[in-house]
């Protein structure tokens, strides 16, 4: 195997990072603009539609149940105006987002009282005043609303395209069509590549739904899952109501009719006339093979929405115009991991994104950085860390 660039000590890296997603590529960016020489690595030719982070919409928003979300967006919302900036170009479109649902359910409760708590913008909407101005939505059992009025539709492949090319104009490299095989721990990390070998002094591992594949040889066995999510189009069932598409909000559903589900939704400009609604859970899949499904725990999803479009979105066809896939790397409580390997703290962890994570990214990236420079991030990254999670028996190293 051919030795790439580590022959001399100038050819050492500051930084390699594993996995040009969006986690990745804001991490990357913010390591170069530390002035960290830094090596980005993707195992695909960019841009690709393999992993988490393609497609051209993304709900960006404040509105979260919990209070340590809602400070991080704080900060991402700051460091995507600078990357808009940056790059002379917009990277989302401010559009509200209506969290329905039924006043005396526990997380509705939550949202709204946070929004409340933390000044965050917003607009609440009795059912009669959301019949008004809404009137394509149909709530049930006197379900309501909350806007949240910071949010908006970001558009990721524009976004992944400029964060690498700021990156890159920060002196970093990018290699992609490039597969980290190995990771071997030290104070130089070394990286064995499908085409070389590296050194880095840290090393930040992003490999969305194929970090176990990097982290359980390193020892580190956390539950991740990845899932199949299948992205549904709709078009009006009237083309002259196509305009009622167009005004629709961004919103999610929160457990409506007394459902457990949660369904969300967003006008895109991907297909003019259709709007995106999806159902927010998949089926277990292997990322190598996300065409081939377990029926045993394929998850319903098309009758699920289905059902949502006839009673919530009358004026919508029920049979969706357009579907893709895409997927998410879920943990057990959706929040997130950022932290440092438990026995190699020049390794740094950032997984487990669980479908929500493209409005944080410019802040993980951020978080992650800190945590490879040796810094304490000043967030409340409790949530976030390994140990929350019952330790399993550890690989030999
Ligand atoms: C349908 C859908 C809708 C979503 N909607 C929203 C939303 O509205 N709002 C929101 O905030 N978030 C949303 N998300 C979630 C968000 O898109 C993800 O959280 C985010 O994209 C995760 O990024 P990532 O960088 O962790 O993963 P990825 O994008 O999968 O990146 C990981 C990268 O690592 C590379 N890699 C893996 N292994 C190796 C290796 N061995 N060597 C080299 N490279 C490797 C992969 O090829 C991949 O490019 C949605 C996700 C989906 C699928
Ligand atoms: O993260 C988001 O905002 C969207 C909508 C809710 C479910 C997942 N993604």
């Amino acid at each position: 195997m051919a030795v790439r660039e580590n022959s001399s000590p100038s050819c050492l890296y500051d930084a390699v990072v594993v996995g040009a997603g969006i986690q990745g590529s804001f991490t990357a960016y913010h390591l170069a603009k530390r002035g960290q020489k830094t090596l980005l690595l993707e195992q695909f030719p960019l841009p690709h539609t393999r992993g988490s982070s393609h497609g051209q919409s993304r709900i960006i928003r404040s509105a979260y149940p919990q209070d340590y979300y809602v400070a991080m967006m704080k900060r991402a919302y700051q460091l995507w105006a600078e990357l808009e900036a940056e790059a002379g170009t917009p990277l989302q479109r401010p559009t509200p987002m209506l969290v329905l649902g039924r006043q005396q359910n526990p997380e509705f409760q939550s949202y709204w009282q946070t929004m409340q708590r933390l000044d965050i913008p917003h607009e609440t909407f009795t059912p009669q005043a959301l019949a008004q101005k809404y009137p394509e939505i149909r709530p049930h059992g006197g379900e309501m609303a909350v806007a949240d009025l910071t949010a908006g539709v970001l558009y990721p492949d524009k976004a992944l395209k400029a964060v690498q090319e700021q990156f890159r104009r920060s002196g970093g490299t990018v290699r992609d069509g490039e597969k980290v095989l190995a990771i071997l721990p030290g104070s130089a990390v070394t990286i064995t590549t499908n085409r070389g070998e590296y050194r880095a002094k840290r090393l930040v591992v992003t490999a969305g739904p194929w970090s176990s594949r990097l982290l359980d040889p390193l020892g580190v066995q956390l539950p991740l899952q990845p899932l199949r999510i299948h992205v549904y189009y709709w078009r009006a069932k009237d083309s002259g109501t196509r305009s009622h598409v167009e005004h629709l909000p961004c919103f999610l559903g929160i457990n409506l009719n007394q459902d457990a589900h949660h369904i969300y939704g967003l006008p895109t400009d991907e297909y003019p006339g259709l709007v995106k609604i999806c159902y927010h859970h998949g089926s277990p899949v292997e990322p190598d093979r996300p065409d081939q499904l377990d029926r045993a725990s394929t998850v319903p999803d098309l009758q699920i929405l289905q059902g949502f479009v006839r009673n919530y979105l009358p004026g919508l066809d029920p049979e969706p115009a357009v579907q893709e896939h895409c997927l998410y790397t879920n943990t057990p409580d959706e929040d997130f991991i950022l932290d440092r390997h438990p026995r190699f703290n020049n390794i740094v962890i950032g997984a487990g994104f669980s479908g929500h994570g493209f409005k944080f990214a410019p802040v993980v990236g951020e978080i992650l950085c800190q945590l490879s420079l040796g810094e304490e991030p000043p967030y409340n990254l409790a949530h976030f860390r390994i140990s929350r999670f019952p330790a399993s028996p550890k690989a030999a190293l």
